[in-house]
């Protein structure tokens, strides 16, 4: 199939999502939840795995597209010799969990346009041919569990187990299509009247990100690109139960034709987190609570068996299993669902969690009995396990290590604690608290600097170079103005900088236990910008982050990573840290003139026991 990952669209309605090529085809669906099974999943193979084509007969002169502010209503332009029309793709904003629509309106713009529509429908990741009947609203099929319906007014002809139509849209006329799946063992409910959904759901996006606060700017140059962002994370948020998911895909590649192909649509305890704190600052409450309430009931489990992530209801069993019927993205094999890194451990994300509920605290969220209980449980917990080996932040396979970064934010843990009772009154052990806190700081500045490098490194007694270290100022480990915190940055501006953008580590410095490389990931480039804003470098942050901007694809989305030498986004897409990275620094960059601030606690982070 080989399109570029950039030239993918995504519509999506809180319970799924779709991505669109440029030339009107969706390549990726899975339905009815973002972690289910793809009906269409082209983009991971071939067309034969299932896509959903409308597109003018005759090749397009040019080719442009938008989302309409503040939605996730896409709109694609084809101009050719006899005239232009517009596709709007959308997914209305559910009314139950039992119907998922897609929703197509071909517009003419101007003369006359012949079109073709394909519709290839592949339920089980592109494998299982359903069962469809003709009815008089269009089509039905069946493959086991799965139903889906598609309504339109053309005329549909079956040919080689696919579904075609042509016709002709003439200006100001308009073609609709909509797909709805329903569970198979239930009668559809069918619905139509595509202009007024397509209104509907424009209000309600719109009010929606009308709210955004964005540091209080409503005219500032940089709003549009933080509320693609917001949009983006909250299209990313499966609304039933609050769960967010790391990307909309599965094994997007980190190295065209490598294998460093992973599944992130579960929810992953840090990457929610830190979008938590970007819908926080924009002024997102509900979002917030929602998800609090979410990982309360996701970690209502005995401490020992917290998991850094879970499904999107809080399920626990993510198997990981590979997919050998499909070909791979541009042959990026294999092609992965489920994600081994569930029973991983990763003790930075206590630290996670705990700033995440203490900035909940901070922006005055209802305070919640249970959240409290539950946050003491969590300390009890480190507090015996703090000084193990683990997998660290970027989830290695490569046997566990004595990570700074784990250590750091097990500091955070504790720092979260202690000014829960100090400042806000909770009762907690916050003696024995203070004394946990102290030893980590001991050890982390005793083993994580590294004298020779003169730099903190990614693991004790190694002297790799990791980019999770930018956040040590951010998280309010140490100040901004320590040397040892100029130092780490200069270091990593040194040696972990490809073609201006920030690689997470070298995976030939710092073994991983993966094969092959990897590009530079987005969201530490942020944490560049974040980390040279409050060392007060802001030229230069704003500088990157401007870089940042511009390889965002037309419609502002960002992947994973990046390559800088092809010019090509990397891994799966859209994903929400590099979105939430985008939000932190250009909040952070605004408000540089006055006090910098991205995470609750930094600014007293300087007294320490
Ligand atoms: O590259 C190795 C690992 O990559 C994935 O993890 C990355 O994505 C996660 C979700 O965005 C993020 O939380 C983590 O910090 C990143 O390193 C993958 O999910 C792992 O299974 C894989 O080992």
């Amino acid at each position: 199939m080989s399109r570029p990952i950039e030239d993918y669209g995504f519509i999506g309605n809180m319970l799924s999502c779709a991505l669109v090529a440029r030339d009107g085809s969706i390549d990726w669906l899975c339905l009815p939840r973002f972690d289910s099974d793809a009906c269409f999943a082209a983009l991971l193979g071939s067309k034969e795995n299932g896509c959903w084509l409308i597109t003018p007969k005759e090749k397009a002169s040019r080719v442009s597209r938008r989302y309409r502010p503040g939605t996730t209503i896409l709109e694609t332009t084809f101009e050719t010799a006899t005239g232009a029309v517009t596709l709007i793709d959308f997914m209305p904003l559910a009314e139950d969990e039992e119907h998922v629509d897609v929703v197509r309106i071909v517009r003419g713009d101007r003369g006359n346009v012949e079109m073709n529509m394909e519709f290839v429908l592949r339920f089980d990741y592109g494998r299982t041919v359903p069962w469809v009947r003709r009815t008089d609203y269009g089509l039905q099929a069946v493959a086991g569990p799965d139903a889906v319906e598609l309504r339109t007014p053309v005329e549909l002809k079956g040919r080689d187990m696919r579904t075609f139509a042509t016709f002709s849209v003439g200006a100001g006329a308009q073609v609709p299509f909509a797909m709805t799946w329903h569970p198979s063992h239930r009668p559809p409910t069918v619905r139509w009247d595509p202009a007024r959904r397509l209104n509907e759901t424009e209000k309600r996006w719109r009010k929606w990100s009308d709210d955004c606060s964005f540091a209080g700017k409503k005219d500032h140059p940089w709003r549009e690109a933080v509320v693609r962002s917001l949009v983006t994370l909250k299209a990313l948020t499966f609304a039933p139960t609050g769960g967010i998911v790391a990307a909309a895909t599965t094994s997007l590649p980190e190295e065209i034709g490598g294998v460093r192909n992973w599944d992130y649509r579960y929810c992953w305890i840090r990457d929610a987190t830190l979008t938590l704190l970007a819908l926080l600052t924009s002024g997102y409450r509900d979002e917030a609570k929602a998800w609090r309430e979410w990982l309360l009931r996701a970690a209502a489990i005995h401490p020992k068996q917290l998991q850094i992530m879970f499904g999107l209801a809080g399920e626990r069993r993510l198997t990981e299993i590979e997919l050998p019927w499909l070909a791979g993205y541009e042959g990026s094999l294999p092609v992965r669902v489920g994600n081994a890194a569930y029973d991983q451990l990763q003790l930075d994300v206590y630290g996670e969690m705990m700033d995440a509920l203490h900035v909940g605290r901070k922006f005055m969220l209802e305070p919640s009995e249970a959240s409290w209980g539950f946050q003491k449980v969590l300390l009890d917990d480190l507090e015996k396990q703090w000084r193990e080996p683990d997998d660290g932040i970027w989830e290695m396979r490569g046997g566990r290590r004595h990570f700074t970064y784990s250590r750091v934010m097990a500091w955070v843990a504790f720092d979260r604690g202690v000014k829960a009772v100090e400042d806000y009154g909770l009762s907690g052990p916050v003696d024995r608290w203070h004394k946990v806190r102290g030893e980590i700081r001991d050890d982390i500045l005793a083993n994580g600097w590294n004298e020779k490098r003169g730099s903190f490194v990614q693991y004790y007694g190694g002297d790799a170079l990791d980019a999770s270290l930018l956040l040590i100022p951010s998280v309010g480990f140490l100040p901004p103005d320590d040397p040892r915190v100029i130092a780490t940055v200069e270091a990593i501006q040194r040696d972990l900088v490809e073609g201006g953008l920030v690689l997470r580590y070298r995976p030939e410095h710092a073994p991983d236990g993966v094969s092959g490389s990897e590009g530079t990931f987005l969201v530490c480039s942020f944490w560049l910008v974040d980390a040279l804003t409050m060392i007060g470098r802001i030229d230069e942050a704003e500088a990157l982050f401007e870089r940042l901007l511009s390889i965002r694809n037309d419609l502002g989305l960002l992947a994973e990573e990046y390559d800088p030498h092809t010019g090509r986004q990397l891994g799966n897409f859209p994903q929400a840290f590099s979105h939430v990275g985008l939000v932190n620094s250009a909040t952070n960059l605004i408000s540089a003139r006055g006090p910098a601030e991205q995470r609750a606690g930094r600014a007293a982070a300087e007294e320490q026991p």
